[in-house]
């Protein structure tokens, strides 16, 4: 029977299945009641799509959850609910009795106890014997690159919570960087910016679109609307180009040192391959208009950018699931085993 391939991250969730391909990709959140999100026994209202379109307006009674913090699972509970409800959504009709086998991406960076969490969670969900992937592999390979080939690549993950960045060569990682700081930390950018330079209060979904309209190299300019802090009345601000590099600049540079950091800690003969073939970036922050060129006029080497930058890393994990030579020489190959 065909599997699912599996992505569950700080912002967005993605299934994809072994022979229909993408069938899921929606944000990770979801709607509980105000009083069952810190209960035994979590059960989400709304998952997903339905859940987004609650942040920042729930009624009273009833409040929004997001599963994952960082990458990781920090509540075991509210991840159960978060992957049953997607489950649900997911299944067709024969597979509520049938538990579909899965490969699930984790960050390689996640600790012993958090990838157990991980497992513990997908099989109470229902999943048949899952296996875990990490992350960086699973979107390597979902962009077609080989990680069992004697040589090296380097992919750079740029998510919702985490920036990876990661070096393997022949079923094992070489070099590893990480940071927190990421597409959450973008917008937060703005929004402090938006808030201290132009008084301006923006809701989160309204920052959210801004930074994905602005350019970092383009001289275009933006329009926001935000609720005026002196006066508590709505405003609309022009947000000149020059103002949303000075905004974004520290933190583009702040993720791009784990880039300099992972370079830095490979042996000559991979960092060659790495200089010859450049990086393949993916995860939805690379999407930012002008980030590809800054990495590549920061380190003058070939940047590739994925064409599915979203929805690769669950595609790669589909696609092990009939190539089970990659689960098994990376299963074992996480930051703390290195
Ligand atoms: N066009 C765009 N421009 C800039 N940022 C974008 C764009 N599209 C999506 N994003 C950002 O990408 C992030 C989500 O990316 P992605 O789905 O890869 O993250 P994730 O896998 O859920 O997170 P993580 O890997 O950290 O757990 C969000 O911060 C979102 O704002």
């Amino acid at each position: 029977m065909a599997g699912l391939g599996i992505d569950i991250g700080t912002a967005n969730t993605v299934v994809c299945h072994q022979r229909r391909g993408v069938v899921l990709d929606e944000p990770s959140v979801m709607v509980v009641p105000a009083s069952g999100a810190r209960s035994r026994r979590v059960r989400p209202l709304l998952v997903g799509n339905d859940a987004r379109d609650l942040v920042g307006r729930c009624p009273v009674g009833l409040t929004t959850m997001r599963p994952l913090h960082d990458g990781v699972i920090v509540d075991l509970e509210a991840a159960r609910g978060f992957l049953v409800g997607v489950m649900s959504k997911v299944a067709v009709p024969g597979w509520q009795r049938v538990r579909p086998r899965a490969v699930i991406e984790v960050p390689a960076g996640a600790t012993a106890l958090e990838r157990r969490a991980l497992l513990e969670v997908a099989a109470e969900a229902g999943i048949h014997k899952p296996s875990l992937i990490p992350e960086p592999i699973a979107g390597a390979v979902g962009c077609g690159l080989d990680p069992l080939e004697p040589r090296a690549h380097m992919v750079m993950d740029v998510g919702g919570g985490t920036s990876e960045v990661t070096a393997f060569c022949y079923g094992g990682l070489l070099a590893h960087r990480s940071s927190r700081i990421a597409g959450d930390e973008l917008t937060l950018a703005l929004h402090r910016y938006l808030r201290a330079e132009h008084q301006l209060l923006v809701g989160e979904l309204s920052v959210e679109a801004l930074k994905c309209r602005v350019d970092l190299d383009e001289g275009l300019s933006s329009v926001v609307q935000g609720v005026d802090l002196a006066t508590g009345r709505p405003r609309l601000v022009t947000l000149e180009s020059e103002e949303v590099l000075e905004a974004l600049r520290p933190t583009v540079d702040a993720i791009l040192a784990a880039l300099a950091g992972a370079l830095d800690d490979l042996p000559p003969q991979a960092a060659e391959d790495i200089l010859t073939d450049g990086v393949m970036l993916f995860g939805g922050s690379t999407q930012l208009r002008g980030f590809a060129k800054l990495v590549e006029s920061a380190f003058a080497f070939p940047v590739r950018m994925s064409a599915r930058p979203l929805t690769c890393v669950a595609e790669g994990a589909a696609r092990c699931l009939s190539d089970r030579d990659v689960v098994h020489a990376y299963e074992d190959s996480f930051v703390d085993a290195m």
